[in-house]
């Protein structure tokens, strides 16, 4: 994929004001070093503003004054050293080249790249009250080709924050997602049955080949049952006709979306890829909006006969009167569209780390066993118990933060980053991969250690490897979800699905790897994926010998 390309698909999904950090979004001692990092802003700078409102850069440096490559020196690492699909990586080779902070051109993209914790910390400090990630004028421009109101990735200011705060509620509250918790689960259960057919149907009766293309059902299927209110059979052995085509629609719109934006508005009428953009957004809407409006008249129907209207998400967004019927189309689309395969793609890696490590997935087994034993379904109150399973999946976001690179479109304040001085409208590029694989944040970098998120003394493993100084890393060394306001507003949800999927699953399997000697690297397709279809084999504990079930 087109290096531009694949930098503009990073910063759509990354995007606001660690000023206004809610408790919700962030922990904290992210808030503390937060504002350790404000004032060491303020501290440092010696910016004035005079009375109109003009700046004087007094010593500091401009974007000229960056390090980076030129283009030519770009190209070549795309295309002849092959980082064109490996752009987290490049982002760690660019960081040892030029230092933390450097600037690169791609396509329409004049970058600023910042890769330690602290100089991520200071462009969020300074992100303004209503961060952008990207602007997606693309987008946009389909929204008003089709009348169609603005969703969370369009809209703007004041009229963005006025959205979030319809959705954080519902989904950042602990309590609220709860809610959830048995619809989740009863699609984990169709994700194991589906798990046992593809077993019984491999050779050895044990390999399910190319987990995250499984995984990737079940993560579709888990967020529209809360997004829509409806089953949609992703996980069934026949996936209906709808179904299908919802999933290829929301596929072709994410990587035409990506092919349209780079290039120039006049190529529309000769490149075929602005009609087929449009193609793939009519279709994505069309059947999402069908969904709403069944479950729509539903919801009507049980008003109308005195019935309470009892529902997910989607009942609560409708009854909520604070969006117009076209935002709550958009706004459900653009959450389905960024909760699927974030989600399917971290458990994939999970998966492929344990079924390497024997050793961590019998600390989780143990865990999950003595917290629901005899293969009890978890409740949301057991995950509170279960330090490594959370643990495990902290560790892959490091390893995979599936979302390797988030963006800052700093529209409201000038920035200051260092002894660098930026003016407004500066588009930055938070390396958050290159800072969760530096030695210097965590030790042993590279190696899969859940037991560094567990304080010295929560594991119950005494075998259990940590050493001293594993436990301690900058907080903006760690940021899977983004920060701030503009943070992931699915988080709670993909823990949720994640925990109950990965605890179920170990309840049920031991996982080894269908090759011992083949490692799979990931590639960036916007997300960390495989670069490969990962093959696992799921061994039933229940015919393992008893030590290891
Ligand atoms: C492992 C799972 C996930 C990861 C690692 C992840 C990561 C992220 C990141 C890094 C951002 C950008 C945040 C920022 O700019 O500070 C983001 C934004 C977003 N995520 Fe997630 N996400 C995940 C799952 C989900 C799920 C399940 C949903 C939907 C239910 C979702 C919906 C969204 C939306 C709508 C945004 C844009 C928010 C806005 O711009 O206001 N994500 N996500």
């Amino acid at each position: 994929m087109n290096c531009a390309a694949t930098a503009v698909r990073f910063l759509r999904l990354c995007a606001p004001c660690a000023r206004t950090l809610p408790a919700s979004c962030a922990a904290p001692e992210l808030r503390r070093a937060g504002s350790r990092a404000a004032a060491l802003i303020r501290r440092s700078s010696n910016v004035q503003t005079t009375m109109t409102g003009t700046t004087e850069r007094g010593g500091l440096k401009t974007i000229d004054d960056l390090p980076g490559p030129r283009l030519s020196t770009t190209l070549y690492w795309m295309i002849f050293k092959q980082f064109g699909h490996k752009m987290h990586l490049f982002q760690g080779v660019q960081k040892g080249l030029y230092g933390p902070i450097w600037r690169s051109k791609f396509g329409p993209l004049d970058l600023v790249n910042v890769a330690s914790p602290e100089f991520i910390a200071q462009v969020i400090q300074q992100e303004g009250r209503y961060p952008v990630r990207i602007e997606l004028l693309h987008w946009k421009e389909y929204m008003d080709l089709r009348g169609q109101a603005y969703g969370l990735h369009v809209s703007k200011g004041p009229k963005w924050y006025e959205i979030r705060k319809v959705l954080n509620p519902k989904m950042l509250k602990l309590g609220e997602v709860s809610a959830f918790a048995s619809t989740i689960n009863q699609v984990v259960g169709d994700m194991l049955q589906r798990v046992e057919l593809l077993r019984s149907r491999s050779q050895d009766q044990a390999t399910v080949s190319d987990v995250a293309a499984e995984l990737y059902k079940f993560g579709f299927e888990a967020v529209s049952v809360i997004l829509f209110e409806t089953r949609l059979g992703c996980l069934q052995e026949e996936i209906p006709r709808d179904t299908l085509r919802f999933i290829a629609a929301v596929n072709d719109m994410l990587t035409l979306s990506n092919t349209v934006i780079i290039f120039p508005r006049w190529s529309r009428g000769i490149l075929p890829f602005w009609k087929r953009f449009v193609q793939a957004w009519d279709e994505l809407c069309g059947i999402g909006q069908k969904l709403i409006d069944r479950r729509l008249a539903e919801i009507e129907a049980q008003v109308r006969s005195d019935q309470p209207a009892e529902g997910l998400y989607l009942t609560y967004l409708l009854s909520s009167d604070k969006l117009t019927r076209s935002e709550v189309y958009i706004t459900v689309t653009e959450l389905l569209l960024g909760g699927v395969d974030t989600t399917s793609n971290t458990l994939t890696w999970t998966l492929y780390h344990l079924a390497r490590d024997e050793r961590a997935q019998e600390e989780l087994y143990r865990e999950v066993n003595s917290v629901c034993p005899d293969r009890r379904e978890p409740t949301t109150c057991d995950l509170s118990r279960m330090p490594y399973l959370k643990a495990v999946i902290k560790e892959t976001l490091r390893l995979y933060p599936v979302v390797p690179g988030n963006g800052r479109f700093v529209t409201e304040n000038e920035v200051i980053v260092g002894d660098y001085w930026f003016p407004k409208k500066t588009q930055f590029h938070l390396c958050h991969f290159a800072v969760c694989h530096d030695e210097a944040e965590f030790a042993d970098a590279e190696q899969f250690i859940p037991e560094r998120w567990l304080r010295p003394g929560m594991s119950g493993d005494a075998s259990a490897r940590p050493a001293p100084g594993l436990y301690r890393h900058q907080p903006y060394s760690f940021i899977p979800f983004g920060v701030g306001v503009r943070a992931c507003v699915g988080k709670r949800v993909a823990e949720m699905e994640m925990y109950f999927a990965l605890s179920r699953l170990m309840q049920h399997y031991k996982v080894q790897p269908e090759d011992d000697a083949t490692t799979i690297q990931a590639k960036t397709r916007t997300l960390l994926i495989p670069e490969k279809p990962i093959n696992l084999r799921f061994l039933a504990r229940s015919e393992l010998s008893s030590g290891s079930q």
